[in-house]
């Protein structure tokens, strides 16, 4: 990043404080007071064991969910009242298939919302295809086109839920290179969920881990921009919360939900 694009970047992300966020489902205490402050603009990268509250840690952010407890606050204000602000990106780009690219990333805006729509396509590189269908584009296309969804409405929060979990290698550094550029250029806070732990340090100011409901680690990443992937710096850093997130016990299996249809029915659904 720039000198330039510092001051920006404080004026367009929101920084984030959560105070003592726990989440139970039933009996199940799935995140166990969760005490974080993020600064504006920051890149945090969350990773952890498969079922330990990543996504339900965004979706609390996202406000799809609300928490059992605590506090969820964008500078001193709720964030409840960010939600226009904060956006929200999942592994599958959730397009709909009966609309046209650039008609995807104007969903639900109304007035002279085309100019802004081929920018925010021009941005993730295709807008040449913003009048093609869905279906005419590759898996990492369709993240391409999630992603204007998201930059076309602004956001101050950008919360990515494994955004590039199905895409193959090349098409992935690709993309990590592109949310880089994209958040350089506009400032926005990111969270971004991801199960690969080289991902999490080759983008990341600071990976965060969650075990057992709560943050495990929290380790900054302090290495210069743009990132030599493959450098020994990078790898040792990996490592270092590989080895600690691989150091617990498996987490024990869950229980088979118990289904109110006959076993035969259950597999024919
Ligand atoms: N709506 C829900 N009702 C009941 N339990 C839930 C619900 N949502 C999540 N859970 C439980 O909360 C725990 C954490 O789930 P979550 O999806 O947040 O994990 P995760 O770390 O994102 O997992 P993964 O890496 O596999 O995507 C799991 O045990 C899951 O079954």
């Amino acid at each position: 990043m720039t000198a330039a694009q510092a001051p920006q970047r404080l004026k367009r992300g929101i920084p984030l404080a959560l105070r003592g966020i726990g989440k139970s489902f039933g009996e199940r205490e799935v995140l166990k007071g969760i005490d974080l402050l993020i600064p504006a603009g920051q890149f945090v990268a969350v990773v952890g064991r498969s079922g330990c509250g990543k996504s339900t840690l965004l979706r609390l952010l996202a406000g799809l969910d609300q928490p059992s407890r605590g506090e969820l606050l964008a500078g001193s204000a709720p964030l409840e009242d960010a939600r226009e602000d904060t956006r929200l990106m999942f592994q599958d780009s959730r397009l709909l298939p009966w609309k046209r690219v650039i008609d995807n990333v104007g969903l639900g805006l109304s007035g002279n919302w085309r100019p802004r729509a081929l920018e925010a396509l021009e941005a993730v590189g295709l807008a040449d295809r913003a009048q093609e269908w869905p279906a005419a584009l590759s898996g990492g296309q369709k993240q391409r086109v999630a992603l204007a969804r998201a930059l076309i409405h602004q956001p101050r929060l950008l919360l990515l839920d494994e955004p590039l979990g199905a895409l193959d290698a090349l098409t992935r550094i690709e993309m990590q290179q592109l949310i880089e550029r994209l958040w350089q250029q506009h400032g926005f806070t990111v969270l971004l969920v991801t199960h690969d732990v080289n991902e999490a340090v080759a983008v990341a100011d600071r990976v965060i881990l969650i075990e057992e409901g709560a943050i495990g680690l929290d380790l900054p990443v302090e290495l210069q921009r743009p990132r030599a992937r493959g450098s020994a710096r990078l790898a040792a850093l990996e490592a270092e919360v590989l080895d600690r997130v691989l150091a617990l016990p498996p987490a024990p299996p869950e229980p088979e939900p118990l289904s109110p249809l006959p076993t035969q029915l259950r597999w024919a659904l």
